[in-house]
């Protein structure tokens, strides 16, 4: 298990994510919605990747899938070419909304996985102490998640998936609730997390900004149904800090995205 003291010894072999033509339908009052339509995607292991699309467009339930939390109606997904049917150890998931336990203390919380897989009790101390000291949480270890802020509950919520190490980390929107602040702060604080213990993360927004300051690769997405409208590269100089949205090439690709979005979202409101 990599703690974050491993990070010269990390790993980036595991985490590969294939979709092969994934379909989605949901059943709604009676009537059957393609939500997904034929999507074929690969993520490499370690890399950075950002879903980004208007609302609706499909973003959370190709998270969901991937997760194993819903069925493709069609297609496959495979992690590290095992096929997909239920959730598992090797991908965590990170909501948006914080979804601590609320009778459990902060060490409680993050240690909790490693509890259900038995990891021994010193390990387990070993373990959640350095992640909660590199998220500044130690000292709000005792806590309990009422007792902390948004941005703090968020970041116990990432050590809590990150301590079980999955190969894939899943998060959506899980930024979306905090301040413009705290927001850019958990975001350096991610990818400096994401640097040292390198799994491959996929990341759901409709915030371009952050799609492009932390991705290597962003899928930008097009709906009625879901589908990948572009695969964009993204290749920033790493590691990046506030100065980055500064720069030109910064600018150049989120206004490259923004009217991608803007096209399919005039599409759905039928304006153009
Ligand atoms: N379990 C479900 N049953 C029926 N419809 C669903 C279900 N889950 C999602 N949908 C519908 O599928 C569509 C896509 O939803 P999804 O949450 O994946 O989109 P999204 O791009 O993540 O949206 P947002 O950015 O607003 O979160 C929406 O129209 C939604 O109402």
């Amino acid at each position: 298990m990599a703690t974050l003291a491993d990070k010269n010894s990390v790993r980036s072999l595991k985490g590969f994510v294939e979709i092969e033509n994934l379909s989605v339908c949901f059943k709604r009052k009676g009537h059957t919605v393609q939500v997904l339509d034929s999507i074929n995607l690969q993520i490499h292991p370690g890399e950075f990747a950002c879903l980004l699309g208007p609302s609706g467009c499909g973003k959370s339930t190709i998270l969901n899938a991937i997760a194993g939390f819903i069925k493709p109606t069609s297609g496959c997904i495979f992690v590290d070419k095992k096929q997909v049917t239920t959730p598992g150890a090797d991908r965590g998931f990170v909501f948006q909304q914080y979804s601590l336990l609320p009778w459990k203390t902060t060490f409680e919380n993050v240690e909790f996985g490693l509890k259900i897989q038995g990891v021994p009790k010193s390990k387990r101390q070993e373990l959640v102490n350095d992640f909660l000291n590199q998220v500044g949480l130690y000292k709000h270890r005792h806590s309990y998640p009422h007792q902390l802020s948004g941005g703090m509950q968020q970041r116990a919520s990432i050590i809590r998936a990150l301590v079980n190490s999955p190969s894939v980390l899943l998060m959506d929107e899980p930024f979306a609730a905090l301040d413009a602040q705290t927001r850019q702060m958990m975001r350096e604080l991610l990818l400096t997390i994401w640097s040292h213990l390198k799994p491959t993360v996929i990341f759901v927004t409709h915030d371009i900004e952050e799609a492009v300051f932390l991705s290597d690769r962003i899928f930008v997405m097009g709906f009625h149904p879901g589908n990948i409208k572009a695969n964009i590269d993204v290749s920033l100089e790493r590691p990046r800090h506030t100065d980055c949205l500064l720069s030109p090439e910064f600018v150049k690709l989120n206004r490259q995205i923004f009217e991608l979005i803007r096209e399919e979202t005039l599409k759905s409101m039928e304006l153009n």
